[in-house]
This record gives C-alpha cells, structure tokens and sequence, in this order.
C-alpha cells in the first residue's frame, strides 16, 4: 500500500510564474467589532495544492472562509480589501453567491454527509446547480465517485444510507459531493483531524491525485501533512501572513524568525 509516511518531502513542483488563481490583496476580516485578519496579500497559484499553516486562532480558518464569502451568512462578518479569482474581485457587490460557492467548494472537519443515500447525496448537490437527465446525473455520481476514489467501495450500494460508511468514507463522499459540480477551486478546513490515521493516508493521496485537476488551499495544523501535501505554503501569526513560500522551503530555510520559530515547535 502507498502510505504518505513514505513519500519524501515534496519540493514543489511550481514554477515561479505559475498562473496566479486566487489574488487576495489587502483583506482585512472583521468579527462584529474583533478584527481576524490585518492586510492579507497572498498569490494563490492554479491547479496546485496551497497549504495554510499557523497557530489556534491565528485567522487560518477565517481566510479560508472568506475565498467563498461563506462568512456571509452571518450579518456581524465582514470583509474588506480584494480578493480577485481569476482577475474578478468576490467581495465585489453583486457577486452571484451561488455560482461563486459552486465554483469554489469546501470540506469540512468533520464529515458531514446528509442523512440519505449515497446516491442522494452528490445528486441532491447535482440537482441544485444543473438539470440533467436520469443517465446524465448517474454518470456524474459515478465520475465524482471514482475521482474521490471512493466508487469501488460503494458501487454496489449507492443506495444505502451515507451515514453506514466509515468516517474516511464519509469524508471522501463529501469530497466526490463537493467536486460533482465541477468547482475549479476546492477548500479543505482540517479535513482528516476527525480522521483515523490510515483514513488520513487515504485522504493524503486523494489530495495528490486532485492536484493539478483543482486549485486546492488546505488548512492544517499538521506540519507533516503540509509538508507532504501542498507545493506552498503559507504560515499565518495572529492574524498576519507571515511568509509565503515553496514548501519545501518554509519547512527547510524560511526567511522570517517567527515562521522557523513555529515550524520547529517553539510554539503553537
Ligand atoms: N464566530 C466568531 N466570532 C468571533 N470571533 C471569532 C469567530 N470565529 C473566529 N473568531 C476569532 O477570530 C480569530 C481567528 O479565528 P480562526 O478560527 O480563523 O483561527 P484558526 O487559525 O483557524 O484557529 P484554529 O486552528 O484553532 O481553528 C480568533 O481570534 C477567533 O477567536
């Protein structure tokens, strides 16, 4: 079996031009009258994996919330800056909220798959966006289900409840729901802290196989898994981007004191 603990550090296969998908400049987040996030410029490049990477409450999860305006949903939250996907600014009046958070998935730390069949569960998302026939729809149940590596395993009971799967299941199916509507951008909040260690691995080599489909930001507390997974990564400290680099380097020669300070666990 390929476990990621085998797999050497990744040493970033970007090249510095890479086309820039998600350009956030000057992004300052509010909590009613707490501010989280303070002048945030972060690159994001396409169809790579980019991990964020900082202590509790340093804003990780508030950036990534923000790449979809899920935040919105709550009146006392607020945005202010830009963030540009390709070149259009999201935080923008008037931006389409539905087709923005088709385009720009997410999966949760936990699992959170609805109470119905598996089926039900990537068709319901399915049937919200896009009016397909009965063949079309179970041909992209399949094609989601096979690129969150999960078909073999449920093909024969797509019918049954999606709460009978195991956690790592769960967390996949929730993976092949989110991609069925073919996002370019998807989000990973803690996506395998709720996870066992080979449903981690599992989850681990999925990302690989993503990379390079999607454009991927994954928050993690785990340095190791940062490491193992995402060409850049971004280390955050009370709500400021610190440095943003290769992560090959942040891990091995990071400019700033503080990132090499956290990354060899003097704090956090
Ligand atoms: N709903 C909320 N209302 C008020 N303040 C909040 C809310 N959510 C987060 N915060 C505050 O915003 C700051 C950033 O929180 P955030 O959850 O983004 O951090 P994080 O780096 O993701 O932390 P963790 O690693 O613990 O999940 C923290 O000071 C937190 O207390």
């Amino acid at each position: 079996m390929i476990t990621t603990q085998n797999r050497p550090l990744d040493t970033g296969h970007l090249e510095p031009e890479a086309p820039i998908k998600i350009d956030v400049k000057g992004l300052d987040f509010f909590y009613g009258r707490d501010q989280a996030l303070h002048g945030v410029n972060l690159a994001i490049p396409a169809l790579a994996v980019t991990a964020i990477i900082g202590p509790s409450g340093c804003g990780k999860s508030t950036l990534l919330r923000t790449l979809n305006r899920i935040y919105a949903l709550y009146p006392e939250q607020r945005a202010a800056g830009e963030i540009a996907i390709d070149g259009a600014n999201i935080l923008a009046r008037g931006t389409d909220l539905a087709d923005l958070r088709r385009r720009v998935g997410m999966v949760f730390q936990k699992p959170t798959p609805f109470a119905s069949s598996i089926r039900a569960n990537i068709g319901f998302a399915l049937s919200f966006y896009e009016k397909l026939s009965r063949s079309e729809l179970a041909d992209r149940i399949e094609d989601a289900l096979r690129q969150a590596a999960l078909w073999d395993e449920v093909k024969d009971k797509l019918d049954q409840s999606a709460l009978s799967l195991s956690g790592g299941q769960q967390q996949r199916l929730c993976i092949a729901r989110t991609i069925a509507v073919r996002p370019e951008i998807v989000l990973f909040d803690e996506p395998t802290s709720a996870l066992d260690p080979i449903s981690t691995a599992r989850i681990e080599e999925l990302l690989q196989e993503l990379r390079g489909r999607y454009t991927i930001v994954i928050v993690t507390h785990n340095m190791q898994q940062a490491a193992r997974v995402s060409d850049k990564t971004a280390f955050f400290h009370l709500g400021e981007l610190v440095e943003f680099d290769q992560t090959s380097r942040i891990f091995t020669s990071p400019a700033v004191a503080r990132t090499q300070d956290y990354i060899t666990g003097r704090y956090g």
